[in-house]
């Protein structure tokens, strides 16, 4: 189905656990804006993306719920508070009961140089298949996982979540020309990589800060 429209599901953890791994470039007092960033850049891309019907956040932390319902995004409190898929799974639910066909897809948020029309090709590619998922830049990870209508999300992620998502029979996406889709940042070498490609303008602004404080005098 070409012409489907997408629900997606981000989840979110509360910002001050958030992006725990780049503690070590971003320091504590940068870490939690840098996470609301990530996620503020990924919401604008997908809103603007024509493949993208709506973006569900699941969260529980009070500034990103404000910040991102303001760009657009619909936030469901994380009800069952029982981690990642639990989250996701929730999501899911929580946009099916008011949609019960619509098409859903959970989007890692820590994507901000995620471009609409990249996007868009992943998502025209997951139309075409039941449940499919898009593998991280690392190859390890997922970043995307689609489940077309009347079908289970029923994530897996966390970890070695490709061969998690593989094993339960999703489709992996070989889509070789979506590398923003693809790249997630946990770690220092991930931002680099993700600067590179280019990234939303909240992130950028975060970047410049970090670089402002590393090299401002004590
Ligand atoms: N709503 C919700 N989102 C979660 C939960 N755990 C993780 N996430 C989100 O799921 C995505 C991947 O999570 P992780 O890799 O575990 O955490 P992270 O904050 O990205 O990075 P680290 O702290 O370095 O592990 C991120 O968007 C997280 O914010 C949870 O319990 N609830
Ligand atoms: C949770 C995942 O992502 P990451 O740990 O890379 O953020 C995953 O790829 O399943």
């Amino acid at each position: 189905m070409r012409d489907t429209r997408w629900s997606l599901i981000v989840p979110l953890k509360p910002l001050r656990l958030a992006k725990s791994r780049l503690a070590a470039v971003a320091g504590e007092e940068l870490r939690p804006a840098l996470a609301l960033a990530f996620a503020e850049d990924m919401v604008t891309a997908a809103l603007s993306c024509g493949a993208v019907g709506d973006v569900t956040v699941v969260t529980d932390d009070p500034t990103a719920a404000r910040r991102l319902g303001r760009s657009g995004a619909r936030i469901v409190p994380d009800g069952p508070g029982r981690g990642l898929n639990a989250a996701l799974a929730y999501g899911a639910r929580t946009v099916r009961a008011d949609a019960p066909a619509a098409a859903v897809a959970a989007l890692n948020a820590d994507l901000p140089a995620l471009r609409a029309a990249e996007l868009g090709r992943v998502l025209a590619a997951a139309a075409g298949h039941g449940r499919s998922f898009l593998a991280d830049a690392a190859g390890v990870g997922t970043t995307l996982l689609a489940a077309g209508p009347g079908v289970a999300l029923a994530p897996a992620f966390g970890g070695a979540s490709r061969a998690a998502h593989l094993a339960s029979g999703a489709v992996e996406l070989a889509l070789t020309d979506v590398p923003s889709v693809r790249q997630d940042v946990d770690t220092g070498a991930d931002l680099r990589a993700a600067l590179a490609l280019g990234v939303g303008r909240r992130t950028a602004a975060g970047v410049r800060r970090l670089t402002e404080s590393a090299t401002s005098p004590a």
